[in-house]
């Protein structure tokens, strides 16, 4: 199951510093292991916004919900979720 994901990141601009950089290293390496596994096939920055819009590839609502709730970040995001379906104009072999 393909999901887009929009995700809008707001740090509160009084966060300390080295936690600020401790979340973000980590959400980098959950990001990465997850890309790695197959399960965030795409991340592109959203141009001009702290976001991103992420393609995840998850077999079920449940396991989304619990790779997003596991997001570093999660509680500094705003998460905005819309399920693909293949598009019959699409020319790629499915
Ligand atoms: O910077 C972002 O868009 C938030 C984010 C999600 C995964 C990651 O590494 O950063």
């Amino acid at each position: 199951m393909l999901f887009a994901v929009t995700m809008r990141v707001s740090l509160p601009t009084d966060l300390d510093p080295a936690v600020r950089d401790d979340i973000l290293a980590r959400e980098k390496a959950y990001s990465q292991e997850l890309q790695r596994a197959g399960k965030w096939p795409h991340i592109w920055r959203i141009a001009g916004q702290y976001a991103n819009l992420s393609i995840f590839d998850v077999d079920t609502n449940e396991e989304l919900h619990q790779l997003l709730w596991n997001l570093p970040l999660f509680p500094y995001l705003s998460v905005d979720i819309q399920p693909l379906a293949e598009h019959p104009s699409d020319i790629r072999p499915s």
